[in-house]
């Protein structure tokens, strides 16, 4: 048996077990990070940030980002700010702007106030498609945030209330070959809510990417080409600002624990 070091932190409500492999010498398995985010037999997350070393120049910290089913995936909003909350309180990055290196490419997190900015660079536009969820469809807009994301509009609260989302949504496996995470919205820009069911891990009370595809397909309903956007999640609210350039997700992050886990 060995032991390793972890902390456990989120942004609003979507969990992460961190584990600090500053020496690039933990790599770990699909079934070990399983359990190390089985909320039973481990610590229990979302998702898992094993911070490595990085190997652009560009950035000191690589984020290895872990579904909870142990796959990978490009990319985590609210991963990345748990990740940059851990490096500056762990003293190993100093604020306001900490760069990461992720399999989208460096994102720039920066520090505002209580909560932090990551720059994620644009939404990119997809076909259209459409998800089903017992024997109910919605169609959806696909949107990349360097992740795959298909967001869809239902007409009110009460459906979006209603929506039984334990099982994976059905989708065009011809539109989304590695799979998709499927947001559901109801609202309009400047404004909207929206639950989540997230590839390789399930319904999530929040989804940083899929939050930025749900503000950039609200604004641009709206007929804005730039603005800001509230995305209510069950666990919280973030902001989406679209500018010409780029889009911005902030929010909060939070450390809450720190321990060793047997493994
Ligand atoms: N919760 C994340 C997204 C994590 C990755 C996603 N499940 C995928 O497989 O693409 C976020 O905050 O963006």
């Amino acid at each position: 048996m060995t032991t390793i070091d972890f902390a456990k932190g989120h942004g609003t409500g979507n969990d992460f077990v961190i584990v600090p492999d500053l020496q690039d010498a933990l790599p770990l398995k699909d079934a070990q990070v399983a359990l190390l985010c089985d909320r039973r037999f481990g610590i229990g997350g979302d998702g898992l940030l094993r911070v490595a070393p990085s190997e652009d120049p560009a950035a000191a910290w690589f984020m290895d980002y872990r579904n909870a089913d142990g796959s990978i995936a490009e990319m985590c909003g609210n991963g990345v700010r748990v990740f940059v909350r851990y490096l500056l309180e762990q003293g190993l990055a100093e604020g306001p702007e900490v760069p990461v290196a992720t399999r989208a490419g460096i994102k720039t997190v920066r520090v505002e106030g209580d909560e932090l900015r990551v720059d994620m660079g644009a939404a990119e536009f997809g076909p259209t498609s459409q998800a089903s969820v017992e024997g109910f469809t919605w169609p959806g807009q696909s949107v990349s945030m360097g992740n795959p994301h298909l967001v869809c509009h239902l007409g009110d609260d009460s459906e979006l209330e209603a929506l039984e989302l334990f099982h994976q949504p059905r989708y065009d496996a011809g539109v989304f070959p590695q799979g998709v995470n499927v947001e559901f919205v109801t609202g309009t820009a400047p404004h909207v809510r929206m639950r989540v069911h997230e590839r390789g891990v399930g319904e999530t009370a929040s989804c940083g990417t899929g939050a930025c595809a749900v503000g950039a397909v609200a604004l641009r309903h709206a007929g804005q080409a730039t603005g800001v956007c509230k995305v209510d999640v069950p666990g919280g609210t973030l902001t989406i600002t679209v500018t010409d350039e780029t889009l911005y997700l902030t929010g909060p992050a939070v450390i809450v624990a720190e321990g060793t886990f047997r493994i």
